[in-house]
């Protein structure tokens, strides 16, 4: 494993290009539903007035109490009326306050589960989109961990602090109202005791999302190791080496490094937090003395000592809560800024190109073709020029890593050539209509896919348009001779197949390759089928029965097979064989063999491993 890298990057240079976010994180939130962004707006607005309204009647309580105090000192008569509605008229603003709040967390629950659903559906549609390098690409595959882990949930956040902020603000503009009448020093002080505790927010949530950045390849890493020790698929090669204790060790080393950050970041944030909030704290004790003295003169009554001590209280926690949220959204904006970053990661433009090539019939061409993998250093193929007709089969022979593989990736576009051009029916590929090309092709890798589905959707996925065609189904597994396997299965086509749901049936390698093939002959329509070892689980003599049946099903298209196996290989009508990226030779079986080349050579060594 790679020692773990710090990719420099530059955020800090965005600063304050990434509140660009906000909008669009609205825009967001209002797609998913305009009703209840309407509604957490009106709650919001509820919740933000009434706080000002309950300090003013506390006043009027407190001052309706002293007034009737001083009546009934004086003439001995009780008014308890006037206070008591007051009370009453708070009694009611708490409860208008408590269901505002309840409506509020009420919406927000429902908009995060809608929202989290868009988000994730935009991330995985993009998903599809992309070429097959990207995925390949590993800096690409953390912008794609980075925008699933977070990012689903935090429009809603930055949505959520956005209104928390003018619930804050109007609250506030209520205060001050009321707070200047006392003195418009008051409101100053209010501010300026919060400011600091700001700065410190706005910093270390920018020094968050940067650990959070750095973190990317090793939590990967984490993630890789932990499908090591707890997948089924791996576990058993890792408890026979016994390579449990050694990965663990990994693992727990890679969080050790991360925890030591974070733990510094942590306690970085908090004992600054500390510091600065007593600067708050000592502005709010000086205020309170300042409005007792001014109480204890006359200057103001008893009920404006309560409600002015209340503003301040609330104004401050306002305040503190209004700077919280503005640094709270600009982290938000930065995780924000990892899924567009992902969601505007460029793609080819999505193909329209031709329905059909200008000389039907003509097969594939591969004309001086040359291709590198991105970020590798040599070719993996060279020059390499081909003809396939209708009706013909050609066999790709050749040592682990020639490019036989990558001759097929490029033949169904996953890839490009670097140079040289593939023609179908006289139409370089790259100009053709992406789904009429691909229509064309039915391909098996050696890394097929085996899908945790039924046995009949397994097979039916070979042809999306009769995903579920049940006649279809049969029809292929027939041919790719699985009929007998799956009709000794319990529920035949409607099997469960995999571990991973329940009652899934696990079939033996072979078994899974006969599958695949049925999911090759699904496509009845493709002219283009193409082999790459999906046979390699099956005895030899298996191998060879199935590539004949395969030709002769095949009798009007091209079909292309890789495989280690001249048993199988003798069958085509034409060999190639690869060499370190090039073709070494070519002819039929029999030509092949009268050159005594490197084809008679590795025919005849197997052969006699036969005898
Ligand atoms: N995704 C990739 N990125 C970079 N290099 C790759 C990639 N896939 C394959 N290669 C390299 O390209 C060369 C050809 O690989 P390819 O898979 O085409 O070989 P192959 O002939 O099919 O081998 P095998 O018989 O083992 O399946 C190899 O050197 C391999 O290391």
């Amino acid at each position: 494993m790679k020692p773990i890298s710090t990719p420099k990057n530059n955020v800090d240079k965005n600063m304050l290009g990434v509140f660009r976010y906000s909008r669009r994180a609205m825009s967001l939130v209002w797609q998913t539903s305009p009703a209840l962004t309407i509604g957490l707006a009106l709650a919001t607005l509820i919740a933000g007035v009434l706080p000002a309204a309950m300090a003013y009647v506390g006043q009027l309580i407190v001052d309706a109490v002293l007034a009737a105090m001083e009546t009934y000192k004086q003439s001995q008569t009780l008014h308890y009326q006037t206070a008591l509605n007051y009370v009453i008229l708070e009694a009611i603003l708490v409860l208008i306050i408590a269901a505002a709040q309840r409506s509020l967390t009420a919406q927000k629950a429902i908009l995060q589960g809608l929202l989290g659903q868009k988000v994730n559906l935009m991330i995985l549609e993009k998903a599809q989109s992309l070429s097959l390098s990207h995925f390949e690409d590993s800096e690409f595959y953390d912008k794609l961990v980075r925008a699933r882990r977070e990012a689903s949930s935090r429009p809603l956040a930055l949505v959520n602090k956005t209104f928390g902020l003018i619930q804050n603000a109007i609250s506030l503009s209520s205060f001050a109202v009321l707070l200047w009448q006392f003195s418009p020093w008051a409101l100053v002080l209010l501010i300026c005791g919060a400011l600091p505790s700001f700065i410190a927010e706005a910093k270390f949530s920018g020094d968050a999302f940067l650990m959070f950045r750095w973190r990317s390849p090793e939590v990967r890493q984490q993630n890789y190791l932990e499908t090591l020790l707890a997948r089924e698929d791996n576990i058993k090669e890792v408890r026979l080496y016994q390579l449990g204790e050694r990965f663990l060790q990994r693992y727990s080393a890679i969080f050790a490094t991360l925890f030591k950050e974070s733990k510094r970041l942590i306690l970085r944030r908090e004992s600054w937090g500390f510091a600065l909030g007593v600067i708050s704290t000592l502005v709010f004790y000086g205020a309170y003395g300042w409005i007792v003295s001014d109480t204890i003169v006359g200057a103001i009554t008893l009920g404006q000592m309560t409600m002015y001590l209340l503003l301040f209280k609330q104004g401050q926690s306002a305040v503190s809560a209004s700077l919280t949220a503005i640094s709270g959204m600009y982290e938000d904006n930065l995780y924000l800024s990892n899924l567009y970053e992902f969601l505007e990661q460029e793609t080819a433009s999505s193909t329209s190109g031709l329905l059909a090539g200008p000389t039907p019939n003509d097969g594939i061409r591969f004309e001086k073709v040359s291709f590198q993998y991105p970020g590798s250093e040599k070719p993996a193929l060279f020059d390499i020029s081909l003809h396939i007709r209708p009706g013909h089969s050609l066999a790709i022979v050749g040592e682990n890593g020639s490019g036989k593989t990558t001759l097929i990736k490029l033949l169904t576009r996953l890839y490009n050539p670097t140079e040289g051009r593939i023609l179908l029916d006289g139409l370089d590929l790259l100009e053709w209509d992406e789904t009429a090309l691909l229509k064309r092709i039915g391909v098996i890798f050696q890394d097929f896919v085996r899908y945790q589905f039924i046995v009949g959707e397994n097979i039916g996925a070979g042809d999306n348009d009769r995903f579920n065609d049940e006649t279809g189904w049969q029809k292929a597994a027939d041919l790719g001779k699985a009929t007998d396997f799956i009709s000794e299965l319990e529920n035949g086509y409607q099997t469960q197949l995999g571990r991973w749901f329940k009652g899934g049936q696990e079939l033996s390698g072979g078994q899974w390759q006969k599958i695949a093939l049925a999911r090759a002959f699904m496509r009845e329509d493709a002219d283009i089928l193409v082999l790459d070892e999906p046979t390699s689980a099956m005895d030899a003599q298996a191998e060879a029965n199935i590539f004949q049946h395969f030709q002769e099903h095949t009798k009007t298209k091209m079909a292309i097979l890789i495989s280690h196996r001249f048993s199988t290989v003798r069958l085509a009508h034409e060999i190639v064989v690869m060499e370190h990226g090039q073709i070494k030779e070519r002819g039929t079986h029999k030509a092949l063999l009268a050159q005594q080349g490197q084809y008679a050579h590795l025919f005849t060594l197997q052969a006699e491993g036969y005898k």
